[in-house]
């Protein structure tokens, strides 16, 4: 069997890759995930300005997943393009992610003026679900904004885009932004961001400084959101509208549920986390044997075709 995939006209040799946040920092850690099994990678979320992000501790790994208030550290915008557009010099035929959003609307479109007018020819990821800047709400649940948003975007960007969505809990609310999404050209919704403004006690303690403990929630316990968010969406957009599967992802099985609800591509970021980039082969190994055992060849074979009851 074979995990190749593609998104629009890119393709990619294995339909996995890190989720944004995770091994994805900097060049060292990119580095890692293009040397492993991995398909591809996406940036660490690029804002404008290079930020420290919220004060430590801000992650901490449980049994059964993670709870994170990073806050958005990273090394900038330019950090994040240069490399990009080195890589496009060292390895030509491989495509890669950059994950970006503003602090404010008028950043967000000066960020994405500087990729339209940049040499940049991979895939762009607009984040615009993230649960942990004090103050700042998650854009994606304010489907007003957000149509306002990609309106305006669309007007100038004409390279690839898709947008990094936060988990929806409501039959009406994947109604409302699916009919959103499906005014656009985007080449994909990624489903799902961690599942925000969780806490996590150990003791008598939360195990997180900012916000009190509250933080976004990733691993085991997000799966079964991260899966209906994965199919709500597959079964309401244009198919020219790929999906990304991102949530509790740790084996092969886990793939295979993602890609059965119409997942194009799967994210892994808290299993990442803690086994390294060495988890991008086990579980591709996983998912071939799954594929193999069922006689799938292709990925296509099985790729939304969840039964029901
Ligand atoms: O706190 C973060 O940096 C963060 N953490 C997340 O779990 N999702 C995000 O999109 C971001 Cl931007």
């Amino acid at each position: 069997a074979t995990t190749k995939t593609h998104i629009g006209n890119f393709k990619f040799e294995n339909c996995f890759m890190n989720a944004a946040g995770v091994y994805c920092y900097d060049r060292n850690e990119l580095e890692q995930v293009i040397n492993s099994a991995a398909g591809t990678f996406v940036t660490k979320t690029a804002t404008l300005q290079s930020r420290p992000g919220n004060p430590e501790p801000r992650y901490h790994d449980t049994a059964l997943g993670s709870i994170n208030s990073m806050g958005l550290p990273n090394l900038g915008f330019d950090y994040y393009l240069d490399y990009l557009l080195e890589l496009q010099k060292t390895h030509p035929d491989r495509t890669f992610f950059f994950s970006l959003v503003g602090m404010s609307t008028e950043d967000t479109h000066a960020l994405l003026k500087k990729v339209q007018e940049s040499d940049f020819n991979g895939i762009t990821e607009l984040n615009l679900s993230c649960p942990n800047v004090p103050g700042k709400p998650q854009i994606a649940y304010d489907l007003e904004t957000t149509e306002k948003l990609l309106t305006d975007i669309f007007s100038y960007f004409k390279k690839p885009l898709g947008v990094k969505l936060p988990p929806y809990f409501d039959i009406v609310h994947f109604d409302q932004a699916a009919a959103v999404f499906n005014k656009f050209p985007l080449s994909f919704i990624n489903c799902v961001n961690s599942i925000g403004n969780g806490l996590v006690i150990e003791d008598e303690s939360v195990v997180i400084k900012p916000k009190n403990g509250f933080g976004g929630i990733g691993g085991e316990y997000i799966k079964p959101t991260a899966l209906a968010n994965v199919h709500a969406f597959y079964k309401r957009l244009n198919p020219s509208i790929k999906i990304i599967g991102t949530g509790g992802v740790l084996t092969g099985q886990d793939a295979f549920e993602h890609i059965l609800c119409g997942a194009s591509m799967v994210q892994i970021g808290t299993t990442l986390h803690k086994e390294g980039p060495a988890a991008f082969e086990r579980i591709t190994n996983e998912l071939k044997a799954i594929m193999d055992k069922k006689g799938y060849k292709t990925i296509e074979d099985f790729r939304g075709k969840l039964k029901y009851l």
